[in-house]
């Protein structure tokens, strides 16, 4: 698998040398008027020349024709897919993108494109494991107690944008939606320091509560769950999100379980 990535700051750095190590990256973008372009990756990680030199994300059509990888990672702003989508769907570059803070009208763009221009997409504002079974934790407690009051509590350091951010949001609305009011869940931000990523499900009733949370202590996390979602991603078309994966892996893991199951059974048959 080829991976290209745009966006080399905090997190788009981390996720580089990652990619690198597994021996995928081939094509890094940043921003045109950067002072990050044209120099050797390695030059950036602050290790040994990697042979990948930086290139600006203008003239993205060309620049992805000439490298052919099969996915884009974007760890960059809204932007980047709002001016470059068009390109990515005419030479088939399927695409994660980890940003968030888009406008709903963004993603209608973007799943459209998805949907209609034969590539495929994955929307992972909670691009960690840890933070999506935290979700499937609070699905299950909103269908359970439905008459408990739900917050949604985020913490990130002080230079993110956005707020609340694009997990809490999504958290609270996989909660909404199970809920018997289907009343829209409050979701509470925190910019402080150097705060990675925290995130806390809180289920208050009367006379006992109920906490659930994710930390994220290092931004390999970040890493890890954007290269789970382009190895998901890769020739597939559609639009997804990361849930689709998970449910894939309990498809899968179901099937094991219900084979090795088979398998004894049959063994226990052949000796009695
Ligand atoms: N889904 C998740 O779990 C995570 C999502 N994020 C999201 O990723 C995005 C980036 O986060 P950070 O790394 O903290 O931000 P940052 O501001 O440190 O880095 C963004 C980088 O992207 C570059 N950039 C912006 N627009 C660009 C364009 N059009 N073309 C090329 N480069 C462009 C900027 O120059 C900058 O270097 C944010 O939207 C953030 O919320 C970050 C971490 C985890
Ligand atoms: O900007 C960040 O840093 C992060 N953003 C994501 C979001 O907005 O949900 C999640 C992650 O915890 C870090």
């Amino acid at each position: 698998m080829k991976i290209a990535l745009v966006g080399l700051g905090r997190t788009g750095k981390i996720v580089a040398e990652y990619l690198w190590q597994k021996k995928v990256l081939n094509m890094v973008l940043c921003r045109p008027e950067s002072s990050k372009a044209h120099k050797d990756l390695g030059e950036i990680l602050n290790c040994k020349d990697t042979g990948i030199l930086v290139e600006t994300s203008d003239h993205l059509e060309r620049k992805l024709f000439q490298n052919q990888p099969d996915v884009l990672i974007d760890f960059s702003s809204s932007n980047f897919l709002k001016d470059n989508i068009h390109a990515l769907a005419k030479s088939g570059t399927n695409v994660v993108t980890a940003v968030t803070g888009y406008e709903p009208a963004e993603v209608e763009k973007i799943r459209n494109f998805a949907e209609k221009g034969n590539i495929g997409v994955i929307m992972a504002p909670n691009i960690t494991y840890g933070v999506n079974v935290l979700m499937l934790m609070a699905e299950i407690v909103a269908e359970l107690m439905s008459d408990y009051d739900f917050e949604v509590l985020e913490e990130h350091h002080k230079h993110k944008q956005d707020r609340p951010s694009g997990t809490a949001k999504k958290i609270a609305d996989k909660i909404r939606v199970k809920l018997m009011n289907n009343q829209e869940v409050p979701a509470q931000a925190v910019r402080a320091g150097g705060i990675i990523g925290k995130h806390k499900v809180l289920v208050c009733g009367e006379f006992d509560k109920i906490e659930i949370s994710h930390e994220s202590f290092s931004r390999v996390a970040f890493a890890q769950g954007a290269y789970k979602a382009a190895q998901f991603i890769t020739g597939k078309t559609g639009f997804y999100e990361m849930t689709d994966i998970f449910e894939q892996e309990r498809q899968e893991r179901q099937k094991q379980v219900s084979a090795s199951y088979d398998e004894k059974h049959a063994e226990e048959l052949d000796l009695a």
